[in-house]
């Protein structure tokens, strides 16, 4: 089975050359998109990917630059593509993703509810998930703001996700050490402090072993002044396919 995945947005939410942290993974011809933020329409169009080519989306949190492309999503999926797209979530997100953000644009009529935009299946924080041969999901509940549940994805029991998380040395070391994991995708704030991100400079403190297998995503509009200078990790590139 081969899986590999194509960040559609690089981007922090203020970003504005690099579109939002979005990504699909394909696995064996499985497409699921990783956040749907609001750049993801435009993103997805300019790869030439259609909401209808996707078999489903999968939310990290409830930030716009992850979901606030959804109601797109959803009312293309009813009106154009006339299917009912499949949404994965971690269990503890589905009563806030409606609540308080899709709701008071997508009901209408007799459409009340999120089941009735989306085939929704939970995933249990935890826990993995096969959603399809050759993808297993474990969503990690990992820390961003106080008070905002945020989950980060172990896929394949080697590849490792970051959503929008704080620096945590322990976890990446224990992913690494004990659950086999071989590749991360690091959300990095280019400056110091990160304060609901990992910064550069603390991701820079991790043993060469970790940062030899981490690639860098969710940067500023600046990234190309910080290359050179982030250890050895390396920066993901948007619209650029890595085998995972
Ligand atoms: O306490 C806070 C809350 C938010 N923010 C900013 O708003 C952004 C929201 O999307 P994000 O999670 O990708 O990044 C966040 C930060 O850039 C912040 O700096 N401090
Ligand atoms: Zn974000
Ligand atoms: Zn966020």
């Amino acid at each position: 089975m081969t899986a590999a995945i194509t960040m559609i947005g690089t981007g922090s939410a203020f970003a504005k050359v690099y579109d939002n942290n979005n990504a699909i993974i394909d696995a064996d011809g499985f497409r699921l998109l990783i956040d749907c933020g609001i750049t993801a329409p435009a993103a997805l169009h300019k790869l030439g990917v259609s909401f209808g080519d996707l078999d489903a989306v999968l939310i990290s949190h409830t930030h716009a630059d992850h979901v606030g492309g959804l109601e797109e999503f959803a009312f293309q999926m009813l009106f154009v593509h006339q299917r009912k797209p499949v949404l994965y979530i971690p269990s503890p997100l589905r009563e806030p993703l409606w609540e308080h953000t899709l709701k008071g644009g997508l009901v209408q009529g007799s459409l009340q509810t999120l089941e009735d935009f989306f085939e929704v299946r939970e995933l249990t924080v935890g826990e993995p998930t096969e959603l399809a041969p050759g993808l297993v999901i474990e969503p990690i509940r990992t820390e961003h703001i106080e008070g905002r549940l945020s989950y980060s994805f172990l896929i394949n029991e080697r590849f490792f996700y970051s959503a929008d998380m704080i620096f945590d040395r322990e976890l990446l070391q224990q992913l690494v050490d004990e659950r086999g994991v071989r590749s991360i995708f690091h959300d990095c704030q280019l400056t110091a402090p990160g304060t609901v991100h990992a910064c550069l400079d603390e991701l820079l403190t991790l043993p060469e072993s970790i940062q030899t297998i981490t690639r860098l995503m969710h940067y500023g509009d600046t990234m190309q002044q910080f290359i050179g200078r982030t250890g050895l990790m390396s920066f993901v590139e948007q619209g650029k396919s890595y085998d995972i």
